[in-house]
């Protein structure tokens, strides 16, 4: 089985005057060490499918199953890396990387080193008394992946984490994530409307279309790019010609919006 399982998702968001079918028919799979991107044009129900992955909205039918089991049932398994880093602005950088390890009751001294050494290898030693706004936007965002990792989760969610950021900024951290979430063997999914950054970052791109959002093609990135860092992919021969089809696809799904 699937370490990841999206069965037949139906959403609809009802409001007193209105009914918005969010998501039709979605199935998809993720395997354990994966990393998948969901892209799709504005309102085709990206951020609605992560949050029924995450448990944090019901879906009107069908069922999620990570690990064998229902996440309408599972505590603790995911973490997420955001647009905005949401670090607490009077905690310093040690505090607040500890802090879902404290809040879970797994904060000891074998897990706080882990959570420094960890900082250390993302290249962030010596900002552990610092507070976050004595960072950069790019070198928060490393911290809020470090205080992600801490827990351990089996399953990330990237949700346009990298989209704030200055362009070179964004193509080191994308290597830097990337590197991290490969050594830990992590699973991940990342939303973004960044067509070049799913290539250069995923194994499979799944593009959705709108109204109501449905899977409308999966992508799988070819081995020889699955292999380069996302740095070295979008510098890759192969890497155009993919751009130019899925940019095609994308073009064609908006204009069928309009
Ligand atoms: N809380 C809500 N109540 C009612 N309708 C909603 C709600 N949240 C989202 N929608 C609608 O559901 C549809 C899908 O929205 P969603 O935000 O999931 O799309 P998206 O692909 O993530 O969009 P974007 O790329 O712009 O972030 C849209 O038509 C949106 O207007």
């Amino acid at each position: 089985m699937s370490f990841l399982l999206v069965q037949d998702i139906h959403h609809t968001y009802f409001t007193k005057t209105s009914a918005t079918t969010a998501l039709s028919d979605i199935s998809l799979q993720v395997e354990e060490g994966e990393f998948v991107s969901f892209l799709g044009p504005s309102g085709c129900g990206k951020t609605t499918l992560l949050s029924i992955i995450a448990n944090l909205i019901k879906p009107t039918q069908g069922t999620v199953i990570l690990e064998n089991e229902a996440v309408s049932t599972s505590k603790n398994k995911i973490g997420y890396m955001l647009q905005q880093d949401y670090l607490f602005p009077w905690k310093t950088i040690e505090e607040n990387i500890l802090l879902g390890l404290k809040l879970s009751k797994q904060l000891n001294s074998k897990t706080k080193a882990n959570a420094l050494n960890l900082l250390n290898q993302i290249g962030l030693s010596g900002v552990e008394k610092q507070l976050p706004k004595q960072l950069s936007g790019g070198m928060r965002q490393r911290v809020a992946l470090v205080r992600t990792l801490t827990t351990e989760p089996k399953l990330l969610m990237l949700d346009e984490p990298f989209s704030a950021l200055d362009y070179q900024i964004k193509l080191k951290l994308e290597d830097l994530v990337s590197g991290t979430l490969k050594n830990y063997g992590k699973t991940a999914i990342l939303v973004t409307h960044d067509i070049s950054e799913a290539i250069a970052m995923s194994d499979r791109v799944f593009l959705f279309s709108p109204s109501p959002g449905k899977l409308h093609r999966t992508f799988v990135m070819p081995e020889e790019l699955r292999r380069l860092s996302p740095f070295e992919a979008r510098n890759h021969e192969a890497f155009s010609s993919i751009f130019q089809t899925i940019w095609k696809e994308l073009e064609s799904l908006e204009s069928r919006k309009q």
